[in-house]
């Protein structure tokens, strides 16, 4: 705000008072929020298993932090290969499957016949080998067999990895014997968390924040509580596009249901009561593709929606309904005068580097908005 008097101007005694004031409170901020600035505000990563919270945490590292240097993501290779055998291990699985009600469609061709049982057989082994060439030529084969993508087609019922098709679209380049994975494989190799993860950053010049990644399937989820005192912001991450999907842990139970579910227990939470709460509706990008092929509607939760339009248009609308679904959960979880708890709904893509950098901007802004408000000086 600078100083309170200007050379040249005339200034009335009740100006002159405001501008004292106004400095005063300038300077509380300036003394408050630099002592505030070393002491990290809490996050927590939750939400259900496969909603993109790991992702989310390594874009941390990516966008604050140093990165992924050489050796950490060379460590990741052996997961990557894993990712790949295990999806082909499914789709041949789901192969299997879906032929038994018709034979023609879901039946490969001749040619890969062979291979077909070699891989199957490969993957289904506990120790899975290094992806060679010769492994990569015939994993392309069976890729592009139009059975074996008439079964990905299928994939939400089969508890495929979300990272396949990213995997298997790359696999020339994944097999190179000097292959070191990119920052951008990094964030698409699928390790299911165990316990609990922590990392501390300051995104810019801004405030220090420490955030808490868990593992979200259901047994890993009474580890959580042991978190939840002292947090600043819960940042709940539910997938949109898999509205038509089951739980790995349980195949009874829709995924956007278990999300629902447990956004809501989180919210009971009574540590949680002043808590700011970020509702990250992740995998967008698999959303919008999705929507025009699978109605929401599957969903027992989406049953009333109906589809506005094609295209873009109806993208929008979808979303726009999901967001208002959960929503309805905030709202009935927060009495209307609890004006502390902080609300915000992010549409995020967890692999999209730029977005999340983004979103992560714009959460940085909501919270010293509303610390700053909690302390009084707006
Ligand atoms: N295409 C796409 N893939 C995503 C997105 N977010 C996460 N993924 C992928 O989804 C898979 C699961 O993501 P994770 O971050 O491991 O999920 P999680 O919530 O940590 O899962 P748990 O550790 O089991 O609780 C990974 O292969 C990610 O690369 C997204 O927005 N779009
Ligand atoms: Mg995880």
């Amino acid at each position: 705000m600078g100083s309170v008097c200007g050379k040249d101007q005339q200034v009335s005694p009740r100006e002159l008072e405001e501008r004292v004031q106004a400095e005063r409170i300038d300077q509380r901020i300036r003394r408050e929020t630099k002592a505030d600035k070393d002491v990290p505000k809490k996050l927590l990563l939750l939400g259900a298993g496969e909603s993109g919270k790991s992702t989310i945490f390594k874009q941390i590292k990516v966008l604050f932090q140093e990165g992924f240097a050489d050796g950490e993501r060379i460590n990741y290779k052996t997961v990557i290969y894993a990712n790949v055998f295990q999806s082909m291990k499914i789709l041949l699985d789901g192969l299997q499957e879906f032929a038994q009600s018709d034979q023609e469609k879901y039946t490969l061709k001749a040619s890969n016949k062979a291979i077909g049982e070699e891989l199957a057989e490969v993957g289904g082994r506990s120790e899975l080998p290094l992806l060679t060439q010769d492994y990569a030529k015939k994993l392309e084969l069976l890729w592009k067999d139009p059975a074996v993508q008439a079964a990905y087609a299928r994939g939400s019922e089969l508890q495929l990895p979300t990272c396949t098709e990213y995997f298997c679209n790359n696999l020339q380049r994944l097999s190179q014997i000097d292959y070191v994975p990119s920052q951008e494989d990094v964030l698409f190799a699928r390790v299911r968390t165990s316990g609990i993860v922590e990392t501390t950053f300051r995104p810019g010049r801004s405030d220090l924040y420490k955030l808490y990644d868990v593992g979200g399937q259901r047994n890993e989820r009474k580890k959580w509580i042991h978190l939840f005192e002292g947090v600043t912001a819960v940042i709940f991450c539910a997938a949109l596009s898999e509205y038509d999907q089951t739980l790995s842990e349980d195949e009874n139970t829709n995924r956007m249901v278990e999300a629902r579910d447990l956004f809501d227990w989180v919210l009971k939470q009574s540590c949680f009561k002043e808590t700011s709460f970020l509702l990250f509706l992740n995998k967008f990008d698999l959303f919008e593709q999705k929507i025009h092929k699978v109605p929401l509607s599957v969903c027992e939760w989406f049953s009333d929606y109906k589809p506005v339009s094609t295209g873009r248009a109806e993208v929008s609308h979808a979303y726009q309904y999901v967001e208002k679904k959960f929503r309805e959960v905030f709202h009935k979880n927060t009495n209307a005068g609890n004006v502390r708890r902080v609300f915000q709904v992010y549409r995020t893509t967890a692999v999209d580097k730029t977005l999340v950098e983004k979103t992560f901007n714009l959460v940085d802004e909501a919270l010293t908005r509303e610390l700053l408000s909690r302390g009084g000086f707006i």
